[in-house]
């Protein structure tokens, strides 16, 4: 198990050296628009199992849309803190 800080931390991590076979540096590769589309598209799945799922199935796929907005941020170079800070 990890928070959302230590997601960003590995995430950020991943896209500075840039391993084989990583998720997160292909996302990156493919851009803006494309990781735009992904956080749509979990977002639409989050809406429908938390209206027809079970809470587990509901929480996975919002974990997957957390996972989806934190590669947008590092695709824009968005850090933590300019978020947190219209929270
Ligand atoms: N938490 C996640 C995570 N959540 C979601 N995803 C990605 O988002 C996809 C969402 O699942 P779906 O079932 O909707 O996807 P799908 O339609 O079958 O998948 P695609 O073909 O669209 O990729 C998954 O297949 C993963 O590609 C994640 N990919 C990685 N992580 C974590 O990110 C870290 C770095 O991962 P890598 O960059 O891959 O090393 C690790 O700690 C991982 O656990």
């Amino acid at each position: 198990m990890k928070t959302f800080d230590e997601l960003f931390a590995e995430l950020s991590e991943k896209a500075r050296t840039r391993p084989a076979g990583s998720g997160t540096v292909a996302a990156l590769d493919a851009g803006v628009h494309a990781i735009g589309k992904k956080v749509v598209e979990e977002a639409a799945e989050s809406w429908m199992a938390a209206e027809h799922e079970s809470d587990e199935r509901a929480a996975e796929e919002i974990s997957q849309l957390l996972y989806h907005v934190q590669v947008l941020m590092l695709a824009r170079g968005i850090g933590l803190e300019q978020v947190y800070k219209h929270l």
